[in-house]
């Protein structure tokens, strides 16, 4: 099949080149010429595991090309893919501004009958104004197109294996020969696919995001709980996940969420709501809830270390979660700016595997940046875990309490357990666990 994707950022990219390996004839569009340019030459402008080698073979294969030039990728393809980003204006509603610009793009160009496709995560309602400003603008009245919804549900950092291996693919449609199309296009992917109206498809999206999110704040909030009553949170969160019914995933207890999504998904769904005079209330504390999480790494490191403003402090990790370089919304940034504005005078060394470089772009000379673990740690005060990197982990407890000052751990994603740590008489301040402080 003949397929353009418009928007080669996480979802664009991955999706572009997963069809591209798939078989299919795929040409990636970009307004971003610097990006287009970079990706020509086989440079990935993101981090994540196996993508660059995906689209290097399939460039090679020429299976997969790169442009500017939406209007070229328009007329070869049959099947047209939304792909733009869709981020939370000031009050909340989602800016649908790019894919307004795609579907205007579309009516320009359209040749010949297509699908267009909407990935980017939108309000329901949207396909709907898609396909009137594609009719809007389009020349010759008479070619015919259909708009589907087929939200994407892959996570950064593990976004391949979750193209190949989706638990769903939800295909909102309402024309038989979109849906014939449609059907074939994910047929190789041997998943469950439903097929349902294009409003009930836009908003499993939000849907699903919101209840993941509510997850990860029901247990942060039981993690707060458990600290204060002598209780263990990888302990419940084991205990409760074994009831098939709540499911084990999505239950670790941590610093909240951050990333491109989860934050702006649940802004997005609680406008929805309120467009239609409804107050979402459980999900209005949902974000309540994430809005403070990040503060516990810091009322923990206040507790384990007397003078903040004349220590050195490492922070390891500074993406939103481990295997991406996204900083988007990172519950990092709000713990370095709260930091550094409560401690103005304390030094903070932070080092990220993957995430430095726009880590340096958002913080400038803000904070100091290691180039390893061992750079960050070596000498400081204290150490904050804030990203589980496998490297930060694996890195492990004896060779942290070498090289740091003091052997005081504040670890906001539970990578230890805290016996050991105490064992080796480190103080260990973690999530919703007794901290095994050691005097
Ligand atoms: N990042 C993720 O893991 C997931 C994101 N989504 C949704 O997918 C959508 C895209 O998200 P990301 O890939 O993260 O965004 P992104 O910000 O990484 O990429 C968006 C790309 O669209 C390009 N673009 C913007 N306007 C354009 C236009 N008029 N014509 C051509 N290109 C244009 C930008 O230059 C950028 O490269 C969003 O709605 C997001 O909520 C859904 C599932 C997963
Ligand atoms: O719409 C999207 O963009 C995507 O959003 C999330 O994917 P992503 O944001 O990439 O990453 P997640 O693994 O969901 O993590 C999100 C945040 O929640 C945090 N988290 C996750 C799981 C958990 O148990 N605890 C927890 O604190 C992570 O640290 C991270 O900050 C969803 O998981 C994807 O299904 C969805 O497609």
């Amino acid at each position: 099949m003949n397929i353009a994707v418009i928007g080669t950022g996480y979802v664009g990219l991955t999706s572009g080149v997963c069809f591209a390996e798939l078989g299919n004839q795929v040409i990636c569009a970009d307004i971003d010429e610097d990006k287009v340019n970079r990706l020509n030459q086989g440079i990935i402008p993101i981090y994540e595991p196996g993508l660059s080698e995906l689209v290097v073979k399939n460039k090679c294969l020429n299976r997969i090309v790169f442009t500017t030039d939406a209007h070229y990728a328009i007329i070869q393809s049959d099947v047209i893919i939304i792909a733009v980003g869709t981020p939370s204006l000031p009050d909340g509603n989602v800016d649908l501004s790019g894919v307004h610009a795609v579907a205007k793009a579309i009516g320009q160009s359209i040749n010949s009958y297509k699908v267009i496709v909407n990935k980017s995560t939108v309000p329901v309602g949207t396909a709907d104004e898609v396909k009137r400003i594609i009719k809007q603008n389009m020349t010759d009245k008479s070619i015919e197109f259909d708009v589907a919804s087929v939200p994407e549900f892959l996570k950064e950092g593990s976004a391949i294996e979750d193209f190949f291996h989706t638990d769903r693919v939800i295909i909102g449609i309402d024309s038989p020969r979109a849906e014939q199309i449609l059907q074939e296009l994910h047929k190789p992917l041997k998943t469950t696919v439903q097929t349902t109206d294009i409003r009930s498809a836009e908003l499993i999206k939000y849907a699903s995001n919101s209840f993941l999110a509510m997850k990860i704040s029901f247990i942060n909030e039981i993690a707060n709980i458990a600290e204060l009553v002598g209780a263990d949170i990888n302990e419940i969160a084991a205990g409760v996940g074994l009831d098939t019914r709540i499911g084990s995933k999505f239950l670790k207890a941590g610093i909240g969420f951050g990333g491109a999504c989860f934050p702006k998904d649940t802004k997005g769904l609680l406008k929805i709501a309120e467009n239609k005079g409804i107050t979402f209330k459980l999900l209005q504390e949902v974000i309540n809830v994430n809005k403070n999480q990040y503060q516990k790494v810091i009322s923990k490191l206040e507790e384990a270390v007397d003078d903040l403003n004349a220590a050195t402090i490492a922070m390891l990790g500074i993406s939103f979660k481990p295997n991406t370089d996204d900083i988007r919304e990172a519950p990092s940034l709000n713990i370095i700016k709260k930091l550094i504005a409560k401690y103005p005078a304390m030094k903070l060394k932070v080092y990220d595997p993957a995430a430095m470089e726009l880590a340096r772009k958002v913080l400038g000379d803000s904070v100091s940046y290691c180039q390893s673990i061992e750079e960050a740690v070596t000498k400081s005060d204290a150490m904050m875990i804030v990203t589980e990197w496998e490297e930060i982990v694996s890195f492990g407890l004896e060779k942290y309490k070498e090289l740091l000052k003091r052997p005081i751990i504040v670890d906001g994603r539970n990578c230890f357990i805290p016996d050991e740590a105490e064992q080796l008489g480190i103080s260990y301040y973690s999530i919703g666990r007794i901290s095994g402080v050691t005097q």
